[in-house]
């Protein structure tokens, strides 16, 4: 039986999270990009790490999500270089650049979400496992343009015997390392918050039938039951976007979060990558995006009062006025957006609801576009958009003053809610 975490670990406590015998709230934010910077060489920038980190912690920001790993593709808008290069090849580079990290977020008392694959394209994830161990293309949907078999052939991620024996490779790799920085193994890091089993795992598309449903249900208990088997003090969460990445089925959501490996659940906010506004248009279709985003917030936190199990809205973003991704736009549509949600989470957090916290979708910071496309290329800057979308699209850079004042603003109150045992 794995010794109970120390309080500087965040646990959960009921519906709640707590740390060092308060109830803790994130007011986080997506910094995937966090252990690519942190590297010593190549693509790592560790002054820009070291001030990012000092920035955000200014803010009131206490949580990052990050990608732990990346897998070498072929596919386009895919990031490079990655973690691994063929099953068992790792750029130790890039896994030091966690280390270093992890190493800094517990100077400053921050944690992080670590997940350990990706769904989507930009990180090799799921599509690259399979590439590896069915020969399947690695199809860039960015390229095919067709999501929808995207999705459905992701989905052979789970059941595939061979891909899930290599993911748990890399995943006792990375759970059971010693800090090269710290020296502390990550299982006895309390700046880790949680483990998480990837970015936005989707059971297939929205046609996703009985079976691939029940695979996704078991993939979930099965890989958070092995991860709590190697590391039985830090939490792990799913990394679900809620009903938008459960093919609309609230069962199917409830039932892949309710096996006790999964600590809390998670959920993502995304109106305009689902059709529910058009920043062309926003008084035309603000109404209506709103009154679907606050049913969207709301109906998770009540999923998981169901579960009897926090929650984290650890995404959630909108694009730049006139979906501009140039930086001098203005993000008079954003600044409200973001109102709006921070103002839900704060109240049913204050109501004592399982909402514990948010990150915003993503950080920028000192980041910018190279191209005159805003693409991503080898070689540029990171920014909180990954390689598979416009550099700008939905990043909240260090000069977007008035968001990072509702930013900084919301985190406070968070934090004032927080305190309680
Ligand atoms: O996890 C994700 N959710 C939405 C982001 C913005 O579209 C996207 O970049 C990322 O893959």
């Amino acid at each position: 039986m794995a010794a109970a975490p120390d309080a500087a670990f965040v646990v959960v406590q009921g519906t709640h999270f707590v740390r060092n015998g308060q109830r803790y709230y994130v007011a986080g934010t997506n910094l995937w990009y966090g252990g690519y910077l942190g590297a010593p060489s190549g693509v790592g920038q560790r002054a820009r790490l070291v001030k990012e980190l000092d920035r955000l912690q200014a803010l009131g920001i206490n949580n990052v999500r990050v990608l732990a790993v990346s897998e070498k593709t072929d596919m386009k808008s895919a990031v490079s270089p990655a973690t691994t290069s063929a099953p068992g090849q790792y750029d130790e580079e890039l896994l030091k650049g966690l280390d270093f990290l992890l190493a800094e977020l517990g100077k400053r008392d921050m944690t992080a979400v670590l997940y350990l694959n990706n769904f989507w394209q930009w990180s090799g994830g799921m599509t690259q496992y399979l590439n590896w161990f069915t020969g399947s293309a690695a199809h860039d949907p960015n390229v095919s343009k067709d999501y929808e078999r995207f999705m459905a052939e992701n989905a052979r991620f789970y059941g595939n015997a061979n891909a899930q024996s290599e993911y748990r490779r890399v995943i006792a790799r990375i759970v059971k390392r010693v800090n090269s920085v710290t020296g502390k193994a990550y299982r006895d890091d309390p700046a880790l918050m949680a483990w998480q089993l990837a970015n936005e795992p989707r059971p297939g598309n929205a046609k996703a039938g009985k079976e691939q449903k029940a695979a996704y249900v078991r993939w979930i208990a099965e890989t958070a039951g092995y991860i709590r088997s190697l590391d039985g003090k830090h939490m792990v969460s799913s990394g679900s976007e809620g009903l938008a990445g459960s093919a609309e089925d609230g069962q199917l959501y409830l039932d892949a979060h309710r096996t006790p490996n999964i600590a809390y659940l998670t959920y993502h906010l995304w109106p305009k990558n689902w059709g529910w506004f058009d920043s062309k248009q926003p008084d035309k279709t603000w109404a209506g995006m709103m009154d679907k985003s606050l049913r969207y917030l709301n109906v998770h936190v009540d999923y998981a009062k169901t579960l009897g199990k926090p929650i984290v809205l650890e995404e959630f973003g909108m694009d730049r006025d006139g979906a501009s991704f140039d930086i001098a736009a203005p993000t008079t549509v954003r600044d409200r957006f973001y109102g709006e949600v921070f103002k839900l989470v704060q109240q049913r957090a204050a109501a004592g609801d399982p909402i514990a916290g948010w990150n915003f979708w993503a950080w920028g910071g000192a980041g910018r576009a190279a191209n005159a496309d805003y693409w991503w290329k080898p070689g540029n800057d990171f920014v909180g958009d990954p390689p598979q979308e416009e550099q700008g699209l939905y990043s909240v850079f260090d000069s977007d003053a008035s968001t990072l004042k509702l930013i900084q603003a919301s985190a406070q109150r968070l934090r004032a809610i927080g305190g309680k045992p």
